[in-house]
């Protein structure tokens, strides 16, 4: 294997949603969960995409995993590896974002690295460092609420230069607007000032092809799906990649019943669940009870396996931002997402121990939480289901299985329908 490009990311719906990203722009691209064992046998592929659950762990642990991760890439003919971040910079002041990027950077041996989750597709942009989503900034959108890392500040340069132990710069939009050259050329001026990151401003795919190309020479960069696009045109203007990627994997129908578990409290993924509860039996998880101790596992999958011979069902713990800092207030924030994490992760080998083949999965956190809990070990990808969101096989599985690990904020409310019929 001779990686044309390798990247390490934080949550597993962001690695889907790069790995779709990069077989769309001509990538033969794998999701690996984990770093996979030295001897694991894995397709041909141009990019790998290594999947931890690492953005909310403690900073020590996420760098340890994300080296780890870094080393297997590399050794595998990366010369370039993009740490995928959220388009939405989920992260907190103690991390992980600024620690790991601060460890890849100095593994790369970089004196700086260009930073930007700019995603044009899902309507994310920055703009003089600030992190625009849709028309409004980060602090001023529902990100704001976020259960684990609400975002309260939108200018990058601040949010970063907390985390990061070295000084962050700015590459701005009129930089951008003069191409690669003004880009790369911003970038070795700010590390002789003594910077050791810099958030780029991106509005269009345009600027991303120009940061792409300003830094696929690099061997490490920052970012999310809209950089991957940039790295990928920039490869696949070399030569590198192949033409017919997209979509490739499916393979024979897997069959099997179908299921949706939802985890995330985004505001798309509220309106996709109210959306599913005319197409299907949605079943909304008692969460106060759970924390409680009551059996919610064992109440949904009795709720589940009464209806699964006559169609999909969706199981939910998604709730308002109230509801949800009410629970937190009671029982605190890491107990409380740990606790429903671990319970829809259970909820998921139990429908599948009753025969569920096709499962949906809303949320970040949660898709680590459940496919970790299935034993997942890698994915070939299939078609995009939405901006972000595509049919994901498993590879290595006995009995395949199809997925769709969905980022909280992405899809649109006919999402969980569609996904359905999309993997029927
Ligand atoms: N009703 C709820 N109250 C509080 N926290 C919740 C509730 N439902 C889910 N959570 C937690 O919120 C977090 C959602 O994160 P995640 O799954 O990454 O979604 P997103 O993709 O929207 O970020 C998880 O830790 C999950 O366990
Ligand atoms: O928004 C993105 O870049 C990714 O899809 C992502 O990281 C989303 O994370 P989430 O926790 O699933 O919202």
């Amino acid at each position: 294997m001779s990686l044309a490009l390798g990247c390490v990311a934080d949550d597993y719906t962001g690695a889907s949603d790069l790995a779709n990203t990069l077989t769309k722009a001509g990538l033969r691209t794998i999701q690996t969960i984990g770093v996979p064992e030295d001897d694991r046998a894995l397709p041909e592929a141009d990019a790998v995409v290594v999947a931890l659950k690492s953005r909310s762990i403690p900073a020590d642990e996420a760098v340890a995993r994300s080296r780890e991760a870094e080393r297997w890439l590399r050794a595998r003919g990366a010369a370039h590896v993009m740490f995928k971040v959220c388009s939405t910079f989920d992260s907190t002041d103690a991390g992980n974002i600024g620690p790991v990027m601060d460890a890849l950077r100095a593994a790369a041996g970089e004196r700086i690295a260009l930073v930007t989750p700019a995603f044009p597709e899902t309507g994310r942009s920055v703009y003089q460092g600030n992190l625009f989503v849709g028309s409004v900034p980060l602090n001023e959108s529902p990100l704001k609420d976020h259960p684990l890392n609400p975002m309260r500040d939108a200018n990058l340069v601040r949010v970063l230069a907390r985390q990061s132990a070295g000084a962050v710069g700015l590459i701005d939009t009129a930089t951008v607007a003069r191409g690669a050259e003004a880009v790369a050329a911003r970038l070795d001026a700010l590390a002789e000032e003594g910077k050791r990151a810099a958030i780029a401003d991106a509005i269009f795919d345009s600027d991303l092809e120009v940061l792409g190309r300003a830094i696929i020479a690099k061997k490490f960069s920052v970012g999310a799906s809209g950089l991957g696009l940039g790295l990928a045109r920039a490869l696949a203007a070399d030569g590198r990649g192949t033409r017919d990627a997209a979509g490739a994997a499916m393979g024979e129908p897997v069959g099997g019943a179908a299921a949706c578990l939802a985890g995330s409290c985004s505001q798309a993924t509220l309106q996709q669940v109210a959306a599913a509860e005319a197409q299907m039996p949605v079943l909304r998880l008692d969460t106060a009870a759970l924390l409680a101790g009551a059996d919610a596992v064992g109440e949904a999958l009795a709720f589940a396996e009464a209806r699964l011979t006559a169609g999909p069902v969706l199981i939910a713990s998604s709730a308002t931002p109230e509801a949800v800092r009410a629970l937190q207030a009671e029982h605190g924030v890491d107990t409380v997402g740990h606790a429903i994490e671990a319970a829809l992760a259970a909820i998921a080998e139990g429908l599948v121990a009753r025969g569920v083949r096709r499962l949906v999965v809303a949320g970040g956190e949660t898709s680590g939480a459940v496919v970790d809990r299935l034993g997942l070990r890698a994915f070939l990808l299939g078609p995009e289901i939405a901006a972000g969101v595509p049919i994901l096989r498993t590879a290595g599985r006995p009995e395949p299985m199809l997925l769709a690990l969905k980022s909280g904020n992405f899809g649109g409310p006919d999402f969980f329908g569609r996904a359905l019929d999309m993997m029927a």
